[in-house]
């Protein structure tokens, strides 16, 4: 039986939250439906993580692109345009059905339906596999403050192990969600790098860009006083590229890269956000941008988003690829191996832009 929200908040040392959310399983999805009315002290973050709104931006700006026609040299202007700006832009008309998308959120909200006991299975601790991994907030054994959401991170290898291990909960959504995206993946790589001169995507080149994908489902589930914490915290991703299915509820946030200020990424029906990862930055030797966000805690609707980390292969060495530095450009990346790099990412706190700027020469 879950406890009371007196028995967790007022009569409890901060012990038993960890034990209840962590170690039970229970996440901070069980946390918020004791109906707790205060935000537990572990959640309490320093008042420079916390996003203060007169610091945001009302207006849209993050550009929202019509991919319909991939073959008009002005969709591939607009792609290559906003990965230098931005970072980030939404893609709409780009062939994944509605149906699929609508599929994948369906799964998400019946993975994190289920018990307590059950999605506890899939804990670091329990999961009889490292590439199938239920937890909550980012790293919390390194974090001062803890992050209001819980994940399934799901490493995909085939079909086979995806079938064989994912939550039977969830897998059929997901996969068809994963294999829904994989030609609008190829098409956007193919555009971005043709701007860097890379002409053609050979097999070595695709290894590289999209070897592998992990799928992370997340749940930021309803928050006591969500000015005073975050559901993720500003990071950059170590992907390539992330293919990001929000639902309608916004809370994603996008730093402003000329003037610091953050941008609401607003959902948009249909739409996917892209945003351009720590990898291809690297590779592109600092043109393409890993932009900084984050999200918010809502304190009224539970949110769920479903992000696919398109990324290099483990065991592959990431650097400035040859056809960009040909131009004579001094590369301002270290040559490194991609695992040492996302293991240094998972063993901090998040913490901005630390993990680039620790590939800096
Ligand atoms: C969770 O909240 C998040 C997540 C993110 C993610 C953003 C991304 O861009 S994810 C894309 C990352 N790229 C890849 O996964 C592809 C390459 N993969 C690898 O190189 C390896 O699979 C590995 C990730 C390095 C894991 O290798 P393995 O040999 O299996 O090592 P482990 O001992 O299992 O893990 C090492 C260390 O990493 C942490 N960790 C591993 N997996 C996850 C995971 N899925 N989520 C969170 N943390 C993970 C873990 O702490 C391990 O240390 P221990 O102390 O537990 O041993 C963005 C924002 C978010 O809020
Ligand atoms: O939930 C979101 O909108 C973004 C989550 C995110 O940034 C991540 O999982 O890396
Ligand atoms: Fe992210």
């Amino acid at each position: 039986m879950a406890p009371t929200m007196a028995e967790l908040t007022n009569t409890q040392p901060s012990t038993d939250i960890s034990d209840f959310v962590l170690h039970k399983g229970h996440g901070v999805k069980g946390l918020s439906e004791t109906g707790i009315k205060s935000l537990p002290k572990q959640y309490v973050q320093p008042l420079q993580e916390r996003l203060c709104m007169t610091k945001t931006v009302p207006q849209d700006s993050i550009p929202v692109i019509d991919i319909s026609n991939c073959d008009d040299p002005n969709v591939a202007d607009a792609i290559c345009n906003a990965a230098e700006r931005w970072g980030f832009f939404q893609i709409v008309n780009h062939g994944v059905p509605l149906e699929v998308l609508d599929n994948v959120k369906q799964a998400t909200h019946r993975f994190f339906g289920l018990p307590a006991h059950e999605k506890n299975k899939y804990s670091k601790r329990n999961s009889c596999s490292n590439n199938v991994r239920y937890g909550t907030s980012f790293s919390p054994q390194a974090e001062k403050a803890l992050e209001w959401k819980d994940y399934l991170s799901l490493f995909y290898v085939s079909d086979q192990e995806a079938s064989a291990l994912w939550p039977p909960a969830c897998k059929d959504g997901v996969l068809e969600y994963m294999r829904n995206s994989e030609t609008v993946i190829k098409q956007l790589l193919k555009m971005l790098m043709k701007r860097l001169s890379v002409n053609e995507i050979d097999e070595p080149k695709q290894h590289l860009l999209m070897g592998s994908r992990r799928i992370n489902i997340n749940y930021y589930p309803i928050c006591p006083n969500p000015e005073l914490t975050v559901g993720v915290g500003r990071h950059s991703d170590v992907s390539t590229l992330t293919f990001l299915l929000q639902d309608d509820i916004g809370g994603l946030y996008v730093r402003d890269l000329q003037d610091d200020s953050w941008i609401h990424v607003p959902p948009v029906k249909g739409s996917i956000v892209i945003n351009v990862g720590d990898a291809l930055q690297i590779m592109s030797n600092g043109r393409y941008k890993s932009v900084e966000h984050r999200v918010v805690a809502n304190g009224t609707k539970n949110r769920i988003s479903v992000p696919i980390f398109v990324n290099p292969r483990p065991h592959d060495m990431i650097g400035p690829s040859p056809e960009v530095l040909a131009t004579g450009e001094k590369a301002i990346y270290k040559q490194l191996l991609y695992s040492d790099y996302v293991k240094y990412f998972f063993r901090k706190a998040h913490d901005g832009k630390a993990t680039v700027d620790h590939a800096k020469i």
